[in-house]
């Protein structure tokens, strides 16, 4: 079995009846989603809240119930993917630039379950640019303070024009070297004004799964 599907499905046995549950990004995502829709024929009461417009309308394609953030209190369980994680469980994600909403949902999420390659996985973060969401407005000014943390920044672009964000704002892919201290520095890089929120998700995962190489399941708790 692809590694994604194993990983994606394994993920969804967390999943009870009656749950709210948050549905991530990405392709490693998809397929717990796929898993939720046969579930969810398959006769599973549970609702849905999705952590980007691709998310909802795959998951609407799959006729899972939704729920809009608005009416959200508390997630039990959301199943996301990454683009690094280490042994501590942080994890840089928003390589797919879902990274603001993903982060809401994980912080309003009671069990955080992480799907990714073995292959994404560091003793220190950091070989994944960290992506950075920020305000179109002054975005120069931005990018030299996100740079006066030690970083390369670079403007992300799809199409040859700049990426816009579900929530029309922009993505800086920061280079650091390694980051050794990621609670300092998701913090640094939060409190310059133009930045909404960064790919940098500390404290927040439970539960990493991933595939051991060999059609085995390995997991970090
Ligand atoms: O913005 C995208 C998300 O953070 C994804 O969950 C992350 O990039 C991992 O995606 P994939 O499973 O496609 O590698």
């Amino acid at each position: 079995m692809n590694p994604k599907q194993l990983v994606g499905e394994k993920a969804t046995e967390h999943i009870k009846e009656g749950m709210i549950v948050g549905l991530g990004t990405g392709s490693t995502a998809y397929f717990a989603i796929m898993k939720i829709g046969e579930m969810v024929k398959n006769g599973l009461n549970i609702k849905g809240v999705p952590t980007s417009k691709a998310t909802e309308e795959l998951a609407l394609s799959l006729n899972i119930p939704l729920l809009n953030i608005s009416e959200v209190k508390k997630i039990d369980v959301t199943i996301d993917g990454a683009d690094e994680y280490d042994s501590h469980k942080n994890l840089i994600k928003g390589g797919g630039g879902a990274l603001l909403r993903e982060k809401i949902i994980a912080s309003i999420t009671r069990f955080y379950v992480i799907i990714a390659d073995k292959a994404k996985g560091c003793d220190i973060l950091g070989d994944f640019a960290v992506p950075v969401e920020i305000t179109p407005f002054a975005k120069e000014i931005t990018i030299n303070q996100l740079k006066a943390l030690g970083c390369e920044p670079k403007f992300r672009e799809k199409d040859g024009k700049l990426f816009i964000t579900d929530n029309q704002n922009y993505i800086t892919d920061c280079k650091f070297k390694e980051i050794k201290n990621p609670k300092e520095l998701e913090a640094k890089m939060n409190a310059i004004p133009g930045v909404v929120e960064n790919g940098l998700f500390v404290g927040m995962a439970n539960l990493i799964i991933s595939e051991d190489g060999e059609g085995g399941i390995l997991q970090i708790d």
